[in-house]
């Protein structure tokens, strides 16, 4: 049995931008681009976990807003439930702890990355809202 995980993601704005960050190549998924986020732990909400990760990947403070239908993604060695949220930056100086490097896009550029396969339906229907 391939493993599945709960992964919670958060699509942040800055003011008008949205917050991309890239994989780094010695993660799964090298070099792809997501949302930042992460499993979902025992005992613990969605709420919850997004808030966590963004402050141990980021360090910085989200307001979590809306959440917003789920992707059910299988990979080759695993599969996951890709739940995404979005929210807003409320403070903090963004430190990347474990991504290669992070960008401010507007709305319109979204599509020019290249996003993790799960990510890509995320990415259609949020620019559909
Ligand atoms: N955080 C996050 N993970 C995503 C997204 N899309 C996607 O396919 N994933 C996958 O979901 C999995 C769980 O996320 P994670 O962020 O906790 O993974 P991790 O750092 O523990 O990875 P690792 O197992 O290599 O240490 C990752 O393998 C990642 O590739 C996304 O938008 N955000």
């Amino acid at each position: 049995m391939i493993p599945h995980y709960r992964v919670v993601c958060a699509i942040i704005h800055q003011q008008d931008k949205i917050l991309a960050v890239q994989r780094s190549e010695n993660m799964k998924l090298p070099l792809k681009w997501e949302f930042p986020g992460g499993k979902i732990e025992p005992n613990e909400s969605e709420q919850q976990c997004i808030q966590r990760e963004i402050k141990e990947e980021l360090d910085i403070d989200i307001e979590v807003l809306q959440r917003l239908n789920p992707v059910l993604h299988d990979y080759p060695d695993f599969s996951i439930e890709l739940i995404p949220y979005t929210a807003k930056y409320v403070g903090g100086d963004l430190k990347l702890k474990e991504h290669a490097q992070h960008r401010l896009l507007d709305k319109h550029e979204l599509q020019e990355l290249d996003w993790a396969e799960a990510d890509v339906p995320i990415v259609e229907e949020y620019l559909e809202v």
